[in-house]
């Protein structure tokens, strides 16, 4: 599991370790490992080493500063041409810029100095910013995007928002961020998660901090400086807020067929989506739903005849949910339309006592009733999400939606008191408490007509198969996103596609 932190956790651990060991030691150990870090890209891309390539610096006046600067120094004293901006000279880091003159390194303030360097090390800002980068540094950045330079942010790309990962104006597009002791949320989400490149985590020692157990979720506490606990602080990386599924959660989660297994145990997932206008929404959402590890999917609705046409496999009934037998979950409304006949599906669904995945038209529905059952998982895109807030009174636009998806997605959940999954460039799954996840393995491509309709059917497949909504949400959409970019491979891709490719996501993430 990838883990994020939010500043104010990330300050409160610091803080904690700073006390135990000799002043600037977390500052060296950051440095080292940018430095480490500059120098491998320096050897790997042009000029192909450290020797004699060309450094800048960007220091702005925190200690995101300090540590470039000593990064530089670390880089100039292995040979490499180090020049610094300062983009705050009477506020510099003291320590970082004497450092670094002793290393050979130089002041410079022509900004053309960005556009010949091999490598920019934005340390304009790092976990202290707040708001757009200031006017000080938008030469710079702006000559470093139009020359060749590598530029590594450090710590995470200055004009990001550590926490939510909204850019309110001019940030750092980098290539690689260096990241030291937690991912930030900044990170993993969108819009912030697209100027950050590869992230690098450098591991400065967070995990021994050690205290009395409730500490450093407190941070308040920490800041004060009180007696550290011996006993190992357990739940260390129990603070983190949002977290990114990898390879090896999603394989544990999968459902797999054991010995014992047959169609009924495997779980039944019931689909009630389409209507005589949009039929193909729940050929999709079945078609998905096939792929998704259940034993079986069951339609209800208007398009039965399309459904089984596309899908022998499928059992269908042109009733609603309330006539379509047992099942484990329900997926109601993609392609459902809006009329009577589609808020009586909307409604059985959610009478019907099981784990229930409220999508499209069905959330549309949902809010005006401004209210859903605790084991709902409703899976708004941003505009979707617009009306789901003015359901409970809050008023957002789509931009807002989607510049802080984190806030938003949360604000529903606690709203709904369900689970939410936030579609867009950085899919978001979250309850009313607990970690948000965030799904690394999207791409634009899944920007298609019908890709919901996929999701949807697949998700519903996991939760009927026994995921919780948070789990079933979260695979999906780690799947979902994969079979993206497999059917897609640099092409633009169907929502038939993608289906047809989640064998394979499953295959690779298993
Ligand atoms: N804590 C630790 O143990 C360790 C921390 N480490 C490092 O320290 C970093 C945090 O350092 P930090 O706290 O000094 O804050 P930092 O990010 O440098 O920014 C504050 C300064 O920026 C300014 N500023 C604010 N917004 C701005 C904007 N939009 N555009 C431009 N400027 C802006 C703000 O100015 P002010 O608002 O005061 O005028 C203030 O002077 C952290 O990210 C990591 O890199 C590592 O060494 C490991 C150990
Ligand atoms: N820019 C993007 N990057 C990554 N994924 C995206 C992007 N835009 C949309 N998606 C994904 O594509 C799917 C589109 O779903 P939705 O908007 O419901 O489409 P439809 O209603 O046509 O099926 C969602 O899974 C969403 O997360
Ligand atoms: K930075």
């Amino acid at each position: 599991m990838r883990r994020a932190h939010a500043v104010e956790w990330v300050r409160a651990a610091e803080g904690e370790l700073m006390a135990r060991l000799p002043e600037g030691t977390l500052m060296q150990r950051a440095a080292a490992g940018l430095a480490a870090t500059c120098a491998e890209l320096l050897r790997d891309g042009a000029p192909g080493r450290v020797y004699g390539s060309r450094v800048l610096v960007l220091a702005g006046s925190g200690d995101n500063g300090g540590d470039a600067l000593f990064a530089g120094a670390r880089l100039a004293r292995r040979g490499a041409r180090v020049s610094a901006a300062l983009l705050a000279p009477e506020r510099v880091h003291a320590g970082g810029l004497a450092a670094l003159r002793a290393a050979g390194g130089r002041v410079t303030e022509d900004p053309a100095e960005a556009e010949r360097a091999d490598l920019v090390l934005d340390g304009i800002v790092g976990i202290g910013g707040r708001g757009p980068l200031r006017d000080a540094a938008l030469p710079w950045v702006h000559a470093a995007g139009q020359g060749a330079a590598t530029v590594v942010a450090v710590d995470l790309p200055s004009g990001v928002d550590p926490d939510t990962g909204a850019v309110p104006g001019a940030a750092v597009r980098a290539d690689v961020t260096v990241t030291f002791g937690t991912h930030k949320p900044g990170l993993l989400i969108d819009p912030g998660a697209s100027y950050a490149g590869v992230v690098r985590l450098v591991d400065i020692g967070l995990a021994e901090v050690r205290g009395t157990g409730s500490a450093p979720s407190d941070p308040r506490r920490a800041r004060g400086g009180r007696a550290l606990g011996t006993e190992p602080l357990a739940p260390l990386f129990d603070g983190h807020v949002v977290e990114a599924l990898q390879q090896e959660d999603v394989a544990a989660l999968l459902p797999e067929p054991d010995a014992e297994s047959d169609k009924y145990r495997r779980g039944v997932v019931g689909i009630a989506a389409g209507s005589a206008r949009y039929p193909g929404a729940a050929v999709l959402a079945v078609g998905a739903a096939l792929h998704g590890g259940v034993g079986a999917v069951r339609y209800a609705g208007a398009a039965a005849r399309e459904v089984v046409r596309a899908h022998p496999e499928a059992l269908v009934g042109e009733g609603g949910p309330k006539d379509a037998g047992r099942v484990q979950a329900w997926v109601v409304g993609p392609g459902l339309s809006q009329d009577a006949e589609a808020e009586r599906a909307v409604t059985e669904a959610l009478d019907a006592d099981v784990p229930v995945l409220v999508d499209a038209d069905g959330l549309r529905l949902l809010a005006r009733r401004g209210s859903a059952p605790a084991n709902a998982l409703l899976t708004p895109h941003a505009g979707e999400a617009v009306a789901l807030l003015a359901g409970i009174g809050v008023t957002a636009t789509r931009d807002q939606v989607e510049a802080e998806r984190l806030r938003h997605a949360r604000a529903l959940a606690r709203g709904y008191r369900c689970t939410v999954l936030l579609k867009g460039s950085t899919t978001v799954v979250t309850g009313p408490t607990g970690p948000a996840r965030v799904n690394a393995t999207g791409t634009a491509q899944l920007a298609t007509a019908g890709s919901g309709d996929v999701l949807s059917g697949l998700a519903g497949a996991l939760l009927a198969a026994g995921l919780s909504p948070v789990d079933a949400g979260s695979v999906a959409a780690y799947l979902h996103g994969l079979a993206g970019r497999l059917s897609s491979d640099g092409a633009p891709t169907t929502a038939t596609a993608i289906t047809a490719a989640l064998p394979e996501a499953w295959r690779r993430s298993r």
